[in-house]
């Protein structure tokens, strides 16, 4: 059997063409959605995402406004930064990009941002809604995971689903949007056993860890459906996943590549989330 990618690039392509054409056509919107994000510090990789996020929203229509703070600054000012921009009436979303330098209470951050611009879906009022059921924004990433695998028409009902990791951003509200489509859910993690055992008996395996070569094509089951939600680099410094790829994709049925998978779905769920902001405060 040789796998089937999954083109995360593609897919958030065509999500992206409906966001654009859905702002070209609201015609009583006093404005374009915008998303602000912050930025504090010069961690280079940062700036790159950032940089690749506002890319996306000009791309599509939305306005973005970059808020950057020094890498020193003091935590009272972020939290004053925030406030000013869960008060101000043009925006729509806050994006405080992760992590933060060391010092910052990252929990107390994302907290202070009003949920309903928590287009990350980090806030815990927006958890909160996952764990329940209720209405809120979806963390970007797994969001991102669902779509793919609603795309390729993977069944989740009664499905045996493993999630690798256990990260806030991640690996739990992932567990948790399979739970909801009724999946049987497994989170492993690094105190996991029987990872091997596990993963051969899974349907769907999605992997967040951030450790090139973990998921390997003997810990496939035969058709099964892999999602890399893994960024690494490899001794050559290429941008990577968690999962050996050319060897699992002779085994499972369907794979996600990295870079081109996950990663851009992410940013088109957060437009998504941008656009959901702006419709919910114009009751469009
Ligand atoms: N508040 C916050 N929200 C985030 O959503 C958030 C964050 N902080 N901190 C960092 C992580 C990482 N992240 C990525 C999103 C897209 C790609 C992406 O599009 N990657 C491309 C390749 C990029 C490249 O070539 O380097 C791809 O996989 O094809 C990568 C990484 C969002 N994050």
């Amino acid at each position: 059997m040789s796998a089937n990618i999954i083109d995360g690039k593609a897919l958030a392509a065509g999500i992206r063409q409906e966001i654009r054409s859905k702002i070209q056509n609201f015609t009583d919107a006093p404005r374009p959605p915008c998303l602000a994000v912050i930025l504090v510090g010069d961690n280079p990789a940062s700036q790159i995402y950032v940089r690749n996020k506002i890319k996306a929203c000009l791309d599509t229509g939305i306005t973005s406004l970059e808020k950057r703070l020094l890498a020193d600054a003091s935590e009272a000012e972020l939290l004053s930064l925030i406030k000013e921009l869960n008060e101000d009436d043009s925006v729509d979303g806050i994006l405080v990009q992760l992590p933060l330098p060391k010092g910052f209470d990252e929990q107390k951050v994302i907290r202070s941002i009003a949920a309903e611009k928590d287009v990350d879906g980090f806030h815990v009022e927006n958890m909160g809604a996952l764990v329940t059921g209720l209405k809120g924004f979806r963390c970007c990433t797994p969001h991102g995971v669902m779509k793919m695998l609603e795309s390729v028409g993977c069944p989740l009902e009664g499905a045996n689903a493993l999630v690798i990791g256990r990260s806030n951003i991640v690996g739990k509200p992932m567990a948790l949007m399979l739970l909801e489509k009724n999946a049987t859910v497994t989170v492993a993690h690094s105190r996991t056993k029987n990872l091997k055992e596990l993963a051969k008996n899974a349907d769907i395996i999605v992997s967040a860890v951030g450790k090139a070569g973990l998921v390997t094509d003997d810990m496939v089951k035969p058709g099964a459906v892999v999602i890399d939600v893994g960024m690494n680099r490899n001794q050559e410094g290429k941008l990577c996943g968690d999962v050996d790829i050319e060897a699992v994709a002779r085994v499972a049925g369907f794979i996600t590549p990295v870079p081109g998978g996950v990663g851009p779905m992410t940013i088109a769920m957060l437009l998504d989330n941008t656009m959901r902001a702006f419709e919910n405060r114009f009751n469009l």
